[in-house]
């Protein structure tokens, strides 16, 4: 709902949402009505309606039987959520999400035939991939050197998933580009590459916390080049796209859940008008996913100027963990007031 908060800096989290009017527990804050990028999980593909999101065993069923015709891969609850998806995918005859499945699929089967074990060489053998020490300098280096050392190996199931939501978010650029969308289709995605380029980039933190990713960032990248279909071959000719996306997906996607944070996650996406609620230990919004949409409610009253916050972690833990799992999976240490006051309490 418009008008009830506006998006400005925080004294330590970068931005924030604010309220500007009071605001009463279980209203409708905000709706982000779907993802500019998403993946859902290879093993629940079949399982996973790929427009609405629901969930088979909901239904009492094991998997969904509509599919797209040909360069299958997608699977949908029925008729109505594939032609909506057929809509929104298809430009000008070219189903671009379908071809790029088959593409990654083929490859994928070529190098299990090929390669067997992986290596997992650096591109450039001077360049130190595995360090938490790690300076922008030497993160731009090492990608640069990808993009003359293609070094191309056998994807993990989780990276070969990372593929599939790059190249969900490359093929929305891509319209954007050729097809100019209408307002509404911006709407569907909850906005449009430029205010996906606003959100922040977490890479070199990100890399400097699991040092080991950007070898295996590296290893996408190789693999998107050789998977490419040709329309979309400018897109990954540098390392540029494929890292301003890596740097948003850190630290912005949600958790595709069943519905709630407690079950069964089954892919993760960007929905980028919800990503600006930071994390607080004592949350006053929460998120609930209803089809494709992201729906952010107050859990509370709320007063104007008040911060409107959302929990990443589970906020039951004790306050070590809790400030743990955020600098481990968040990149961020907790500014919240409770982290203060708790950790006020442990000092005394
Ligand atoms: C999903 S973004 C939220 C929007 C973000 N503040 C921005 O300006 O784009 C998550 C990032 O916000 C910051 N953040 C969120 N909650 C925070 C908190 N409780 N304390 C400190 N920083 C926080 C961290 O930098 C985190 O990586």
């Amino acid at each position: 709902m418009c008008g009830l908060y506006v998006i400005k800096p925080t004294l330590c989290g970068g931005r924030g949402v604010f309220a500007t009017h009071p605001i009463s527990k279980g209203t409708l804050l905000h709706t982000s009505h779907g993802p500019y990028a998403s993946v859902i999980y290879r093993e629940y593909r079949k399982e996973v309606c790929a427009q609405c999101f629901a969930y088979a065993f909901d239904s009492k069923r094991s998997t969904w039987s509509v599919k797209v015709e040909r360069l299958a891969g997608f699977w949908f609850c029925g008729e109505d959520c594939r032609s909506v998806w057929v809509r929104r995918h298809v430009w000008a005859g070219v189903n671009l999400a379908g071809q790029m499945q088959a593409s990654v699929n083929k490859l994928d089967k070529t190098l299990k035939k090929t390669k067997g074990a992986r290596t997992t060489s650096s591109p450039n053998p001077s360049i130190n991939l595995g360090s938490c020490n790690m300076t922008q300098e030497s993160l731009d280096l090492a990608w640069r050197a990808a993009e003359r050392h293609t070094l191309l190996e056998q994807l993990s199931d989780l990276e070969l998933d990372m593929v599939r939501f790059l190249t969900t978010a490359m093929i929305n650029r891509y319209v954007e580009d050729v097809y100019q969308p209408s307002p509404q289709d911006y709407h569907a995605l909850s906005g449009n590459w430029t205010g996906l380029m606003k959100l922040q980039n977490n890479e070199l933190d990100y890399v400097r916390s699991k040092p080991h990713i950007l070898a295996s960032h590296l290893r996408v990248y190789a693999f998107m080049r050789s998977a490419v279909i040709p329309i979309l071959r400018p897109y990954v000719e540098t390392t540029d796209m494929i890292r301003q996306l890596l740097g948003r997906d850190q630290g912005n996607s949600f958790g595709l859940y069943e519905v709630l944070d407690d079950n069964e996650m089954f892919g993760y996406a960007i929905y980028i008008s919800g990503s600006y609620f930071n994390h607080s230990c004592s949350p006053n919004v929460r998120k609930e996913r209803a089809g494709r949409e992201m729906r952010f409610f107050t859990t509370r009253d709320v007063q104007p100027g008040e911060e409107l916050c959302t929990n990443y972690i589970d906020i039951n833990d004790g306050v070590k963990d809790r400030r743990d799992n955020l600098s481990k999976d968040w990149y961020f240490d907790c500014a919240c007031q409770r982290c203060e006051w708790e950790l006020e309490s442990l000092a005394m």
